[in-house]
């Protein structure tokens, strides 16, 4: 039989990338990877945090056009995962324009509003406070998708009344590429934009609309892993009429790319950092949010559950070290490019194995802890070379992930090893040494194992039981008859 292919793409906060997942032998036969560069500042927002969809998608055009091109005319299923949590606004039927060029059909965002981010932090302690109570068992924090649209609601109405649809950025790629008038939202990312019950799939209609919430807004839930629709057109050379998954979360799905059985914790270290391990297959959450504990458990697939630290600070603090030595040499006079720098950094720190200065890396605070930012101490005049700072930086990574799911934890719920995923960690030896350190389990590295991978994996095994269903049907029918 001709090879065919799932393409798997992950939308993430940094870079994007794009996989072929060879359907029969399930391996990857092809991967790309390009900077998403899209990061935009907003003066009129106090620590907004936004990215511009145009050039989120023209990453993705880079990505897909160094795509062996023979194969992707073979693609049977499309996977999309992305950076959770943040929203974007567009409007129905011209949420982008179509147009054929050197790399066949594309389409440009038009009519789309900024992403605001997981990163975003405009919505403070006293404005969270004011909001209702959600109906699930997970809080509310500044970055969701539902408390930016009540900031949006309360501050810049006008912005919100300029569009009529609402999803995660993997939500509107694959709203876009079926044609769809509206938006369609797995649990995994509806949950990750608060007020969504994810023992019934729904949102907490009632309590939104209660609070003047523009419901209008909200995408349909659908399950975890189903299909959104077809492709709506050609795309780079898949065939139009392409099923299309309906987006899924990239912690998710960065699981998934790695995760054997329940005695595997993952350990995911992209701009964000996870360390997760699966619930028991009976786990019910709470019924009522508790913004204390750092731990939340997050919706997987067929109503199961992981239990997640999810930290703000991962891969995030290391490159904000090097754009920090990257512009204070350009003040000084020297211009270095940021992945020389990333590589000076790891060698120098590779070289000086341990270190008595202490970084507590929260630049961003954490979800259950918002207000407790970042500190070193223990500074000495020995303590100050590139390496010692380096290792301090990534070991205080790792240390932030373990106070918030100690190894006990992980011993506790019968996990044997961690496996590690994620391109922050698998470019970064002096991280990997850091996670083998705190871990008193062994580590183990995969390759190719993240989000793109995950979700090209979730749809590959979809179509195979699907195959496999309508085969023994098949033959049941024919028995019958
Ligand atoms: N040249 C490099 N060498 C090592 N690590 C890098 C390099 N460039 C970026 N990184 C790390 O990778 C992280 C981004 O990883 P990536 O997988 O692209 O994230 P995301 O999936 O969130 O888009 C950065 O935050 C940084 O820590
Ligand atoms: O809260 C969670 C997951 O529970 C998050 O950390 C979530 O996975 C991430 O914030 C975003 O999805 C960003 O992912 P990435 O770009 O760092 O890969």
């Amino acid at each position: 039989m001709a090879a065919q292919y799932v393409l798997g793409m992950d939308l993430g906060t940094t870079s994007i990338k794009v996989v072929l997942l060879d359907s029969q032998s399930k391996t990857v036969t092809d991967s790309r990877a390009f900077p998403a560069s899209s990061d935009v500042s907003n003066e009129d927002a106090e620590h907004a945090k936004e990215q511009d969809p145009a050039r989120i998608v023209s990453a993705l055009d880079q990505c897909m056009a160094a795509l062996p091109k023979e194969k992707l005319n073979k693609v049977i299923c499309i996977g999309v995962s992305g950076q959770m949590h943040g929203v974007v606004f567009w409007k129905s039927r011209t949420g982008c324009k179509w147009s054929s060029g050197d790399a066949g059909h594309t389409f440009i965002p038009q009519d789309v509003s900024r992403l605001i981010t997981w990163q975003d932090g405009r919505c403070s302690s006293d404005f969270l406070s004011s909001l209702p109570k959600p109906e699930s068992h997970l809080s509310v924090a500044t970055g969701f998708g539902c408390a930016s649209i009540f900031w949006y609601t309360k501050h810049r109405p006008a912005l919100l009344s300029e569009f009529s649809v609402a999803g995660t950025i993997q939500d509107y790629v694959v709203s876009m590429l079926c044609g769809s008038e509206d938006c369609v939202m797995t649990g995994q990312n509806a949950a990750s934009w608060g007020y969504f019950n994810t023992t019934n799939n729904q949102w907490n209609m009632e309590i939104l609309k209660g609070a003047g919430f523009p419901v209008h807004l909200l995408p349909v839930p659908v399950e975890s892993g189903s299909i959104a629709g077809r492709t709506c057109s050609a795309w780079h050379g898949i065939p139009a009429d392409t099923p299309v998954g309906a987006a899924l979360g990239d912690f998710q799905c960065s699981v998934y790319s790695c995760m054997r059985d329940k005695a595997d914790a993952v350990l995911n270290l992209s701009t964000s950092a996870q360390l997760t391990f699966a619930m028991p297959a009976d786990f019910t959450p709470p019924i009522a949010p508790d913004p204390v504990p750092p731990i939340a458990y997050f919706p997987y697939f067929h109503n199961t559950y992981l239990a997640v630290a999810a930290s703000l600070n991962g891969g995030n603090v290391m490159a904000t070290f090097v754009g920090m030595l990257t512009s204070w040499m350009k003040e000084l006079g020297v211009e270095l490019s940021e992945s020389k720098v990333y590589s000076t950094l790891v060698q120098c720190a590779l070289t000086q194995p341990n270190t008595d200065l202490c970084v507590t890396p929260t630049l961003l605070g954490e979800r259950h802890n918002p207000t407790s930012l970042g500190r070193v101490s223990d500074i000495s005049p020995t303590n100050l070379s590139l390496g010692h700072v380096t290792r301090g930086v990534c070991r205080g990574i790792l240390a932030n992930l373990a106070t918030m799911m100690p190894p006990q934890m992980l011993l506790a719920a019968g996990v044997k090893r961690i496996m590690g995923s994620g391109s922050a960690l698998s470019r970064n030896e002096v991280l990997k040494q850091e996670v083998e350190r705190m871990s008193p389990l062994p580590v183990v590295y995969g390759e190719d194992v993240d989000s793109a991978v995950g979700v090209a994996m979730v749809f590959n095994d979809k179509l195979c039981k699907d195959t496999a269903r309508s085969i023994s049907h098949s033959v049941y029918c024919k028995h019958v008859t």
